[in-house]
C-alpha cells in the first residue's frame, strides 16, 4: 500500500496519519477547515488537537477532499460515529475503485443502530469484505508521542487486514489482524459508555475497586451483546475488548472517562460537554444507541442503562450506584 487518504484531521485522525507515514506509507489528510490543513503544510503541527507534535514530511494535507481521495488504496474515515454516514454520502462519488474503507469510529449510529462498518457499507454500496475497522487501546495523544502499543485491524478479508498492518506497522504501533469485525466494533463503542461510568465513579469519590468491578461488570454486559449479535466471545479478552476498556476506563486523557468525572462532580450534561471543547466523548451518545439495541435484542445491560439515565434523564449518578448494587443478586456467569 502506498497511498493512503486518512479524512478527518481531529486528535486520532491527525495521529493515525503520523503513524502510516511514520510506517513508510504517503498520506493525505484532510481536514474540515483550510486554516488546520495550510496550518499543517506550513508548520508541520496540527496544532488544536496535537500541539507540539511534528508531523512527518510524507504526511500531506487538504480540506480537498476530492485531492485527498484521487489514487487512494486505503481510505481511512476519522470522523464522529454520529456525522460518518452524513461525511460519507458527501464522498462516496470520488472513492477509488477497490480502495480499503477504513473505520477508526467507535460508535454505534443513532436511530439506525447500525456499526460504523453497517454505515460504510450502506453508504458507499461496498461489500463487507472491503471494510476494516482499526480498535485497541489507543490514546491518541500517548501514540503521537511515540509512546508503544497495540490494537487490531479487524476485516473479514484477512488479506486486506494484512496490507493495512504492513502500511501502518512501526516501532511504536504494533497491529493484530482478526476477522471479528462485530466483536471488534462492539468493544470499541461499548467501552466508551463503560468508561463514562467508571468516570462517574472517580468523580464521585470511589477508589479502585469500584472502577475495577464496573470495568468487570462491563466487560460482561459488552460479551453478553456479543454473543447476541455474533461476536466471538474471546475478541472480548483481546485488545479491542478488555485492553482498550482498560485503558479508557483507567486514564485521565480519556475524554469518556473526564466527561463522567465531571458528571460524577456534578456538573451538567452541558457543563462537561463545554469542557469538551467541541472534542467528541462517543459513549454520551452510542449510550442509548447500545441500550436500545440491547433492549431490542433482550441483552440485559445494566451499566449501560445507567449511563443513558444519567446523561440523558437526569438521573443523579448516586442514585445509579445505589440502583445497581440494590439489583437482584445473582450468580457471576448468569
Ligand atoms: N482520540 C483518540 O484517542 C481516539 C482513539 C481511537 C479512536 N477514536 C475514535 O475516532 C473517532 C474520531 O475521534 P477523534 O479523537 O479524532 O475526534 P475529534 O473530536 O478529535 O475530531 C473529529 C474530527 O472530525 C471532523 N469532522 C468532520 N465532520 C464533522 C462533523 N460533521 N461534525 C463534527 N466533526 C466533524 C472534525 O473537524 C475533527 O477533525 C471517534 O469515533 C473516536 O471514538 C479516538
Ligand atoms: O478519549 P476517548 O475516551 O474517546 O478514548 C480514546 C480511545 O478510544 C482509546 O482507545
Amino acid at each position: 500500500m502506498e497511498r493512503v487518504a486518512v479524512l478527518g484531521a481531529g486528535s486520532w485522525g491527525t495521529t493515525f496519519a503520523k503513524v502510516l507515514a511514520d510506517a513508510g506509507t504517503d498520506v493525505v489528510l484532510w481536514a474540515r477547515r483550510p486554516e488546520v490543513a495550510d496550518a499543517i503544510d506550513g508548520s508541520r503541527v496540527n496544532a488544536d488537537y496535537l500541539p507540539g507534535v511534528v508531523l512527518p514530511e510524507n504526511l500531506s494535507a487538504t480540506s480537498d477532499a476530492g485531492k485527498a481521495l484521487a489514487g487512494a488504496q486505503a481510505v481511512v474515515l476519522a470522523v464522529p460515529s454520529q456525522t460518518l454516514r452524513g461525511n460519507l454520502t458527501a464522498w462516496r462519488d470520488r472513492l477509488p475503485a477497490d480502495a480499503t474503507l477504513v473505520s477508526l469510529a467507535k460508535g454505534v449510529e443513532l436511530g439506525t443502530l447500525k456499526r460504523m462498518s453497517e454505515v460504510i457499507r450502506e453508504v458507499a454500496s461496498v461489500p463487507e469484505d472491503r471494510v476494516a475497522v482499526v480498535s485497541g487501546p489507543n490514546l491518541a495523544k500517548e501514540i503521537a508521542a511515540g509512546q508503544p502499543t497495540a490494537t487490531v485491524i479487524a476485516c473479514t478479508d484477512h488479506d486486506r487486514a494484512v496490507d493495512l498492518q504492513h502500511a501502518c506497522s512501526t516501532p511504536y504501533f504494533r497491529p493484530y489482524t482478526n476477522v471479528d469485525v462485530v466483536g471488534c466494533e462492539l468493544g470499541g463503542a461499548c467501552k466508551n459508555v463503560i468508561a463514562l461510568a467508571c468516570g462517574m465513579a472517580a468523580g464521585l469519590g470511589f477508589g479502585d475497586n469500584t472502577v475495577a468491578s464496573i470495568i468487570t461488570r462491563g466487560l460482561a454486559e459488552t460479551a453478553r451483546l456479543g454473543e447476541e449479535l455474533g461476536a466471538d466471545p474471546l475478541t472480548f479478552a483481546g485488545l479491542a475488548g478488555l485492553g482498550d476498556l482498560v485503558a479508557t476506563c483507567a486514564s485521565p486523557l480519556s475524554r469518556n472517562r473526564t466527561f463522567g468525572e465531571r458528571l460524577g462532580r456534578g456538573d451538567t450534561l452541558a457543563q462537561a460537554q463545554e469542557a469538551a471543547h467541541g472534542q467528541v466523548a462517543e459513549g454520551v451518545k452510542s449510550c442509548s444507541s447500545i441500550r436500545e439495541l440491547a433492549e431490542r435484542l433482550g441483552v440485559d445491560m445494566p451499566i449501560t442503562e445507567g449511563v443513558h439515565r444519567v446523561c440523558h434523564e437526569g438521573l443523579d449518578p448516586r442514585v445509579l450506584t445505589a440502583a445497581l448494587l440494590g439489583r437482584e443478586r445473582k450468580a457471576e456467569r448468569e
